[in-house]
């Protein structure tokens, strides 16, 4: 129930984390999700988790939350307390919901602000305009949320993140659902706020190739097992097939990976990227 830590050598530079996990182990009754988990999330770095359903990404962001306590091993902030964005997963919203598209992006900038006074007011409306204008949603922003494409209320969830102007952004499966247009346009302003303010994000997929590029490593959960390096050392068959117990074929395909189980190999773990073999 151990993971090997290919490479904490690959991330470069010895930064500071802002994040730290070290021997961490979340368990529900026996079952151990991950054990033994160190990982360091540094300022300006890109880190994937993928893994089945049920894997245990969600609960990993949940810990990073401060909504789960471990059941052992130690999670601590190296440089002190930091602003955390969230983008968690998709929900359908009830079209009956009359909140404002701004309104929702108002709620990532209050945080634990109250009564911000009339000075306070001027500069939430400012920088409420100025995220929901870096997601391209200015056209819909005044429009109840419940009305909303899928979409746009993606983007509206990513301003709502950025606008709390995070040091780690923790993004659970922000893509599902959208198409690839919008998958590119999401991926990039995420990207963005990394380069431009060097924040960390951690970034729940089930689906790699979408963020490939700006992928520094992968943290790869499978039954309890896991693996961290950089994605040339995780995406292997070798490394895959040792997670998974069973014969997996990973091909690079131009720069896509595509990988390939055996029939009923994961059964109803099947990650959505994993392709069914036809031998
Ligand atoms: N509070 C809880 N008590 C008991 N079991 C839980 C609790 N929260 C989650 N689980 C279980 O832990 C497992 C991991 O859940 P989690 O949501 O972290 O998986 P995931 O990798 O994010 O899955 P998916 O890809 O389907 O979103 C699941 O089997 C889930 O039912």
């Amino acid at each position: 129930m151990t993971g090997d830590l290919l490479s904490e050598s690959s991330v470069g530079a010895v930064e500071q984390p802002l994040v730290s996990l070290r021997g961490a182990t979340l368990s529900y009754g026996q079952r151990a999700l991950w054990a033994d988990l160190d990982l360091d999330l540094c300022p300006g770095e890109f880190v994937a988790v993928l893994g089945p359903n049920g894997s245990g990404k969600t609960s990993l962001l949940r810990v990073l939350l401060g909504l789960q306590k471990l059941s052992s091993g130690r999670l601590t902030l190296p440089g002190g307390d930091h602003k955390v964005g969230y983008i968690p997963q998709q929900r359908a919203v009830d079209p009956s919901i009359t909140l404002r598209g701004r309104d929702l992006v108002a709620l990532g900038y209050d945080g634990h602000k109250w009564g911000v006074g009339l000075k306070g007011m001027r500069t939430r409306r400012q920088r409420v305009d100025e995220a929901i204008r870096a997601v391209g949603a200015t056209a819909f922003a005044n429009r109840p949320v419940g009305l909303l494409s899928g979409g746009e209320q993606q983007r509206l969830r990513v301003a709502q993140a950025l606008v709390s102007d995070p040091a780690v952004l923790l993004c659970d499966e922000p893509l599902l659902s959208l198409d690839l247009a919008h998958q590119r346009a999401v991926s990039e302003l995420i990207d963005k706020r990394r380069t431009e303010a060097d924040t960390a994000v951690l970034f729940v997929t089930h689906e790699i190739n979408p963020i490939l590029p700006l992928v520094d490593r992968v943290l790869y959960l499978v039954d309890g097992r896991f693996r961290i390096g950089a994605p040339d050392e995780v995406m292997t068959s070798e490394v895959l097939s040792e997670l998974y117990r069973t014969q997996i074929d990973v091909v690079r395909v131009r720069d896509q990976i595509i990988v390939v189980g055996a029939h009923g190999a994961v059964e109803s773990d099947q990650p959505h990227h994993l392709q069914a073999r036809s031998d």
